[in-house]
């Protein structure tokens, strides 16, 4: 990647990334591959360490050859040092986590409030801070005034707001690539800066919305909303579908086709999690509230309980399978991560489940091809496997909870043989059920078609799940 050209003959802006976890250790890595200096600051010194060797501290495809590569040719460097980082950068971006609050679904903006304060009062010359983490509207209106705040005399700052849309498992793509970008709060020249960062992605037709600072904020967490309401929608037709015996999975693909609705997201199954989309609803309900807007709120409670219901419905099938409790049984759980092509596990519908089965007593061996390590450390209690065998050998129950496609793609024949029971519960719709029925297995899915899982007869009692 060759250096961006100098435009009438500025030199180019030289970048600050602050945090390096999922977010910004991919936005660092991009912005070095389009040819900036890029100094990314952490507070965790064993990430920083990681990083300034070459080496990405999760797992994200794409992501370890970006950080070698760009590290390897000097451009991208890390530090923990703030203000060392702040001093030789223009433009710095705010990628720090705004996690759910502990006890409040509220977001907990304290680590964006410490680092808007830390770059300004660091400032030695003009800057642009750019937020890129998720906030509350109303986050970016109180950032500025804690900067104007903190900004030493005679230092020219600007706070805007640059929200970022990527996923997991396809964040370097996504970042390279961006299906839009969205400016907030932008002075013309701070608009001329993000274009200037932005021109080889705009340059490809990336499409710019200029905004206010509100719209950017509000534009990020109503996309996440509407990905977890159309989630959510697909679940709660999906109960009809196990109540009246008709296929969700078919009827997702006959609604995708109409081009209003379209297909994705509309996979029915153990419902959405990690580090995003549930706190992200919730602190969208929490906001809402406070500011008097209350249809959002009751929708989104809907589209949450409706989520956090379809756990609870994984495990009622693994007591219907087993006969009404796991005391004892093993059951051996195929996926931790909130997704697959990722090794995170914030709020992962898989690994709530493994949590909740095991502490109904059943002995519950996990196996995940990437998210053993990040597992473990959360619910170090469960028991791991280190390959899809070693999980099913012997269980009397299999729950298929991530799909990988390790797991998509496995010889039903070869597991049978493996295993004590021939259940395998389909927690993410992603088996060839007529597969694993002529295997010998029972299937059971979350809203597919009956006579694929001879148990259905007895799903189809289910009460409801609320
Ligand atoms: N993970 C994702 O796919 C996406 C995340 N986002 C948003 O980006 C933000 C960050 O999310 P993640 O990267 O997933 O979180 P993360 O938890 O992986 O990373 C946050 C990083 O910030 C560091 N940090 C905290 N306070 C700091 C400070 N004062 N100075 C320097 N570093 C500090 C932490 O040590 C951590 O490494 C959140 O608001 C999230 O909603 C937005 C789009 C995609
Ligand atoms: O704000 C963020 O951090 C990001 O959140 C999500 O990205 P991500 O959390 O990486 O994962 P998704 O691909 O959206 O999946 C979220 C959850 O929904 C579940 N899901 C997804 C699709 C579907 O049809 N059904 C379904 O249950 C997934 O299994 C997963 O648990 C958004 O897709 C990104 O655009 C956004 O930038």
């Amino acid at each position: 990647m060759t250096a961006p050209k100098k435009s009438k003959d500025q030199p180019a802006p030289r970048i600050s990334v602050i945090g390096t976890g999922y977010l910004g250790a991919t936005h660092a890595a991009a912005m070095a591959e389009l040819g900036f200096d890029v100094v990314g600051v952490d507070t965790d010194p064993r990430k920083v360490e990681e990083l300034k060797e070459g080496r990405a501290p999760f797992f994200e495809p794409g992501l370890p050859e970006l950080i070698r590569r760009n590290v390897a040719a000097g451009r991208l460097t890390f530090t923990t040092d703030l203000a060392e980082a702040v001093a030789v950068s223009d433009v710095h971006f705010i990628c720090v986590g705004t996690p759910q609050q502990s006890g409040s679904f509220a977001a907990n903006l304290s680590y964006v409030e410490a680092a808007a304060r830390g770059i300004a009062e660091n400032l030695t010359h003009d800057g642009l801070i750019v937020g890129k983490s998720t906030v509350p509207v109303g986050t970016g209106a109180r950032l500025r005034a804690i900067v104007a705040d903190a900004v030493p005399a005679g230092i020219d700052v600007e706070l805007v707001w640059n929200p970022e849309f990527l996923r997991e498992g396809k964040a370097v793509d996504d970042t390279l690539s961006p299906d839009r970008l969205v400016f907030g709060g932008t002075s013309a020249k701070a608009e001329a800066t993000l274009r200037r960062i932005y021109e080889k992605p705009i340059s490809e037709g990336c499409p710019v919305l200029v905004a206010d600072l509100p719209t950017a904020e509000l534009v990020k967490v109503s996309a996440n909303a509407f990905l977890a309401t159309k989630i959510s929608f697909i679940n709660a037709i999906a109960e009809v579908c196990d109540a009246a015996g008709a296929d969700v999975s078919l009827l997702a693909d006959a609604l995708g086709h109409d081009v209003r609705i379209g297909r994705q997201f509309l996979n029915a199954g153990l419902g959405f999690g990690g580090g995003c989309l549930p706190k992200d609803i919730r602190a969208l309900m929490y906001r809402s509230n406070e500011l008097g807007a209350h249809a959002a709120v009751g929708l989104l409670q809907q589209v949450d309980e409706i989520n956090m219901g379809r756990r609870q419905r994984v495990i009622d099938l693994a007591l219907k399978a087993l006969g009404g409790s796991v005391l004892n049984r093993r059951i051996g759980v195929l996926g931790a991560a909130f997704k697959p092509h990722t090794d995170d596990v914030r709020d992962s519908p898989a690994l709530n489940v493994a949590a909740a089965l095991h502490l109904r007593g059943a002995q519950v061996v996990v196996y995940d091809p990437q998210a053993r390590e990040t597992a473990q450390r959360l619910y170090p209690t469960l028991g791991y496997a280190d390959s899809m065998e070693e999980a099913l050998t012997g269980a009397d129950l299999t729950v298929v909870l991530t799909e990988w496609d390790e797991f998509t793609t496995a010889d039903p024949a070869g597991l049978r043989e493996l295993v004590r029971g021939r259940t395998v519960i389909d927690g993410r719709n992603c088996l060839d059920a007529a597969a694993w029925n002529r295997a010998g297995w029972s299937v059971l899915a979350m809203g597919t078609v009956p006579e694929l899982a001879p148990l259905a007869d007895d799903l189809a009692a289910l009460a409801p799940v609320r």
